[in-house]
């Protein structure tokens, strides 16, 4: 029995972080995509067999015999488990990763393997399988890659808890604009789907910074501590913002002059997102390169997704010539970034299963 699905990840095009303590933001699903298969064993149900997880593009591997998953985790063993669990069995998920020896350079996977070790085990029990990760995404760039990997593999698994190992706070954003794809607004777990009725083209420049989206979350809760008065002004300036540019790209623009018209409000919401997120502490010096690149040719950007490097939006207007485009692209690649234009607003969580007669069961269940 084979299960596939496949999630995208996203841009955020304003209100990231202040989405965290209520405040709206806006999303959009991007073609960038995370794959999961997952190859049941014949042998479940039994004690012997493996878990697999192999991540494809890493040429990683990490495997637990189900009896030694079963000693260890033995809580989550039983149907879906409350999320409850999740604390208790924190340490003991460690205790299963540690033994992997993930190589120091990736040692940032040890959220990932985590969060599909409580998933697997919480949905899936101690059934021996095999799960292959393939993605598109860069990790750890703001680009929504522990959101598409997340969903994709709750997909598969039908659960859905991983993004809380990875995010530690979640909004919920980023796994709502992969599961569902497309555009939307969200704000305290809620959305509503929007349509853009203006051409959004984007420059997706990766600082290759990498960062820890955790930590950032964490630091923006710390100074919103500190600074309750000051800090709850600027998540009302953001949720101000996500509305704003929400109504300007529903709204119906059809000659060019009020689509430049509307561009320029955008990128007027853009910039002063960008400000915002600074006061927030999660800018860097690798997005403030972006920005002076980009501002040489009046183009406005923002970081997208937790920041602390990672990824930069850059709006592309309709009528920017592609010559222009290239002479950007050019300059930013020249200071060791990684550009890419992408279509925004895509589809979202895909999933399909195929069985031969032999191994299916009658439910269709792994
Ligand atoms: N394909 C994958 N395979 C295994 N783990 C993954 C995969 N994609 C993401 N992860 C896990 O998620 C972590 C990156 O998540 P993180 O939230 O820090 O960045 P992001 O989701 O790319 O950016 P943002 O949350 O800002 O949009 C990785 O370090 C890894 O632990
Ligand atoms: C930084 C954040 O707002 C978005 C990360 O892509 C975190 C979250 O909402 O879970
Ligand atoms: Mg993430």
């Amino acid at each position: 029995m084979e299960t596939r699905a496949r999630a995208p990840g996203k841009i955020i095009l304003s209100g990231e972080h202040a989405v965290v303590h209520g405040a709206t933001a806006v999303a959009a699903s991007i073609d960038l995509y995370t794959d999961v298969l997952i190859r049941s064993s014949t042998s479940s149900g039994t004690d012997d067999g493996l878990v697999e997880l192999q991540l494809k593009d890493m040429g990683l591997v990490f495997s637990w015999p189900v009896q030694r998953i079963k000693e260890t985790l033995p809580e989550l063993g039983t149907a879906l488990s409350p999320s409850f669990f999740l604390s208790e069995s924190m340490k003991s998920i460690a205790t299963l990763v540690e033994e992997q020896n993930i190589p120091e350079a990736k040692i940032g996977l040890f959220g990932g393997v985590s969060a599909f070790l409580f998933l697997y085990t919480s949905i899936q029990g101690f059934k021996p399988a095999t799960v292959v990760i393939t993605s598109d995404l860069p990790m750890g760039s703001g680009l929504g890659s522990s959101a598409a990997f997340c969903v994709a593999l709750s997909a598969a698994l039908l659960a859905y808890s991983g993004e809380k190992i990875i995010h530690g706070k979640p909004s919920g954003i980023d796994n709502t604009v992969s599961t569902f794809g497309n555009m939307i607004m969200f704000r305290l777990g809620e959305l509503t789907r929007i349509t853009s009725n203006m051409p959004l083209r984007m420059l997706i420049t990766n600082t290759k910074v990498g960062r820890n989206t955790k930590a950032l979350v964490a630091g923006v809760s710390e100074r919103a501590s500190r600074h309750p008065d000051a800090m709850a002004a600027v998540f009302s300036a953001v949720d101000s913002i996500s509305k704003e540019l929400s109504s300007i790209i529903q709204s119906p623009a059809s000659d060019e002059l009020s689509i430049t018209e509307n561009e320029e409000k955008l990128e007027e919401l853009m910039e002063m997102n960008q400000g915002l997120l600074q006061s927030m502490g999660v800018s860097h010096s690798s997005i403030e390169a972006v920005l002076r690149t980009t501002l040489k040719y009046k183009l406005a950007s923002k970081l997208t997704g937790a920041g602390g490097g990672g990824c930069v939006l850059t709006l592309l207007p309709a009528l920017l010539a592609d010559a222009v485009v290239d002479k950007v692209i050019a300059e930013l690649e020249s200071c060791g970034f990684q550009c890419l234009v992408t279509a925004i607003g895509g589809k979202g969580l895909e999933i399909s299963s195929s069985c031969n007669s032999s191994t299916c069961h009658p439910s269709g269940e792994i």
